[in-house]
């Protein structure tokens, strides 16, 4: 705890009244002095005391706020479904229960059936629901116009070339199906170690075929959205049906497709929900018209292989790191946009950075740039790059490990 400064002195001094006045005023000119002297730090010490009351004013209030947060009690989510003169009848997400509840004064012009609410443990409604915190928009993603093309992706050509043919061309020739008489792939599961580009090639097909990418992460649908991810798979399919053309991406899918355990824990049946909820939409999609569906996920080994049937995601596509040659492709293409102070050898930066994914590459480019920065250059030297790898190699965060560490373990 800082400990208040000592006050300085007060300087006295007796004057003899019998000096001639020459000396007494000289004496009276230096007492004065000192005096103003004393004021001066006075002040100075008065100026920091009140900086100091200022700082702990602001921590007090800010602590109280806390303690008032941690005074409320969580509150549910639930939807309005009818309202009638101050009254509500609402189904709370997750156990679906129904109350008829009072709408206090102060909300009952603002309350219509469909809104979404918060409520406390007595179901007395807290808070509206603005569109920003609805759930649907927090959990997907659209992107009418995705920007990423194929030359984008790097390294990976074959796996370009098999999503071209079982997603591009479904949408864009629906006819040559027809007419030889195929049904195009239901879904189609993309399978690798993270940042490898599966996003990537996912939205450069929507890119290819001016469709609208939704994409939904199934992690965040079992973590962040308790209780409503049946609901939201619903809500999913439904909006590709507005959007037509669409490409629905759901991300890291093992998350809600899972082999399913013996353990009866109410998360479990919550995924289990969810999951048939996301099968329900995929059987019942036959005439899909224009959507299609891609799943990504780096746990092939753990994905219930009742989502792989025909009909389901049954075309599976590896994405896996890139080898030299993939290496050397990525570094040019994220290198593009780069100045370059002289010639990089792409071929070196490839040949050491063996296990990386293009996300890593990614990474190792930006860090080359801010080397430059940091050197008050405006252009990126190989030095640069040799320098970034060996930052990224010695930092200590699993990020930059070989992404073989995250698969299949
Ligand atoms: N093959 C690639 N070519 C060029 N860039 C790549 C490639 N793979 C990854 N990247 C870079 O890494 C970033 C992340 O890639 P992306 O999100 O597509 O990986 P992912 O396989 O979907 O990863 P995750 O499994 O973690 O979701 C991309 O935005 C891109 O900049």
């Amino acid at each position: 705890m800082a400990r208040s400064p000592s006050l300085p002195d007060r300087p006295t001094r007796d004057i003899d009244p019998n000096l001639p006045d020459e000396e007494r005023l000289d004496a009276l000119r230096s007492h004065l002095e000192e005096l103003t002297d004393v004021q001066e730090k006075l002040a100075s010490q008065l100026e920091s005391a009140e900086e100091r009351r200022d700082e702990l004013r602001e921590r007090v209030d800010q602590v109280e706020r806390e303690n008032e947060c941690l005074k409320h009690s969580p509150l549910y989510v639930a939807s309005v479904e009818e309202s009638f003169d101050g009254e509500v009848v609402v189904k709370q997400h997750g156990n679906n229960q129904e109350v008829l509840t009072e709408v206090s004064p102060r909300m009952a012009d603002r309350i219509e059936p469909g809104d979404r609410v918060a409520v406390d443990d007595s179901f007395g409604l807290q808070t509206l629901l603005s569109a920003e915190t609805d759930a649907r928009a927090q959990a997907m993603e659209i992107t009418e116009k995705p920007d990423v093309s194929y030359d984008d992706i790097g390294g990976i050509d074959d796996q370009v070339r098999e999503v071209r043919e079982a997603v591009e061309q479904p949408l864009a020739e629906p006819e040559l199906f027809e007419q030889v008489g195929i049904e195009p792939p239901s879904g189609v599961l993309l399978y690798g170690p993270p940042g490898t580009g599966k996003t990537m090639l996912a939205k450069a097909v929507a890119t290819k075929t001016d469709a609208t990418f939704i994409k939904m992460a199934g992690s965040e649908l079992v973590r962040k959205f308790i209780g409503e991810g049946s609901r939201l798979v619903r809500d999913l399919f439904e909006l590709a049906r507005e959007r037509e053309p669409a490409i629905i991406f759901i991300d890291e899918i093992d998350a809600v497709a899972a082999t399913r355990t013996d353990s009866k824990t109410s998360g479990d049946a919550e995924v289990q929900r969810t999951m048939m909820q996301l099968l329900n939409e995929m059987d019942g999609f036959e005439h899909r018209g224009e959507i299609s569906i891609i799943a990504a996920t780096n746990r092939f080994d753990m994905l219930d292989r009742a989502i792989l049937r025909p009909g389901r995601f049954d075309r599976l596509i590896e994405v896996p790191e890139p080898d030299v040659g993939g290496r050397e492709r990525i570094f040019e293409i994220h290198s593009q946009d780069l100045s370059l102070a002289d010639a990089v050898d792409y071929d070196v930066l490839a040949e050491r950075t063996d296990g990386y994914s293009g996300a890593e590459i990614e990474s190792v480019t930006t860090e080359a740039g801010m080397f430059a920065i940091r050197d008050d250059r405006t252009a990126v030297t190989m030095a640069d790059f040799e320098d970034a790898i060996d930052k990224l190699e010695s930092d200590d965060g699993s990020e930059y490990v070989s992404s073989e560490n995250y698969f299949f373990n």
